[in-house]
């Protein structure tokens, strides 16, 4: 049986006309299901993690933005049950990355017809990476994001507005990215971003190549731009071209430290947890995602 777990909040209500749509269909085609509403942060993993340890679902789909996939995953993660998503956020990073459509039905049509894969996640000290994660002028366009009242409105313009509005302050600082044991200093860092998946801030193609079936977490790392260096190759974001700038350095690795001598925020799946120092390490194949049948065969 698939249990729904709906965050009826995500993208400023849409998680709960999303949910009507997929119920409508569900029963339409007589399909047993179970669901849940999150009634507040945190709420999803909980769920999530009871459902695992009770075995009683086959599936669990998460209907939110990348805020409830992270916390789903992190119910899920190291457990077999896999976990499928249809978007009803304000951002769907993660939901565009593993080629969910974009309309309900034909989100829940893909989920029908789904295989499993494993796919990587990171460790973070107790909270699990499932997409993304940002660090600096990244961090502070999450916060800016979350505490936007037009977040549910603009969608994923909101994440352009804000990286417009935290452009005009930020200051870039000295940064280390430790990877695999090996130090690199930058000074004048705007932001390091890791990823297991390409797009992050609704639909920025940060890290082109990134896999999550490699075993590995992609970084990009953005220092020594004046404001207007900045601005300038900002919109190469979208398309991925950013990274034939020199001003941008690419590296994967396995276990990764970030430090600075100004604390930098920092966001994991789009959500806010803390500012650095950060420490991450992959998870190979930790979570089970459904991914669409006709992309395997
Ligand atoms: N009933 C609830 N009331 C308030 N907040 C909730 C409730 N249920 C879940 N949440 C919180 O809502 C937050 C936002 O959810 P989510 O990220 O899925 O949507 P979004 O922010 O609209 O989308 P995206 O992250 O893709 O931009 C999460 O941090 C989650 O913990």
């Amino acid at each position: 049986m698939y249990l729904f777990i709906v965050n009826p909040v995500a993208g400023n209500g849409q998680g709960r006309k999303v949910w009507s749509q997929v119920e409508a269909s569900l029963h339409q085609r007589s399909i047993p299901f179970r669901v849940e509403f999150t009634k507040r942060s945190g709420h999803a993993k909980e769920i999530a993690r009871i459902a695992a340890s009770q075995g009683n679902v086959s599936a669990v789909v998460a209907i939110g933005g990348d805020g409830t996939i992270h916390e789903v995953g992190n119910g899920l993660v190291h457990t077999e049950i896999p976990v499928g998503f249809i978007p009803a956020g304000s951002g769907n990073d993660f939901s565009l990355a593993q080629k969910v459509p974009s309309h309900p039905e034909q989100a829940l049509e893909q989920i029908l017809k789904h295989h499993v894969r494993r796919v990587d996640t990171a460790d973070l000290g107790g909270r699990t990476m499932i997409g993304f994660a940002g660090i600096g002028f990244d961090g502070r366009v999450a916060e800016t994001v979350n505490r936007s009242p037009m977040k549910g409105h603009l969608g994923r313009f909101n994440y352009i507005w804000s990286a417009l509005q935290t452009l005009v302050r930020y200051q870039p600082t000295e940064t280390t990215l430790t990877i695999d044991g090996k130090p690199y200093t930058y000074q004048g860092v705007w932001l390091i971003a890791i990823n297991n998946t390409p797009y992050y801030g609704g639909g920025m193609k940060i890290c082109p190549q990134a896999v999550n079936t490699d075993g590995l977490l992609d970084v990009c790392c953005v220092s020594n731009l004046t404001r207007n260096q900045f601005i300038r190759i900002f919109p190469s974001v979208f398309t991925g071209r950013h990274i034939h700038h020199p001003s941008i350095t690419l590296f994967r690795g396995k276990e990764i430290t970030i430090t600075s001598p100004t604390q930098s925020i920092i966001h994991v799946d789009g959500e806010v947890i803390g500012k650095t120092p950060l420490s991450l390490a992959v998870q190979p194949q930790s979570l089970s995602v459904l991914h669409p049948w006709e992309e395997s065969s």
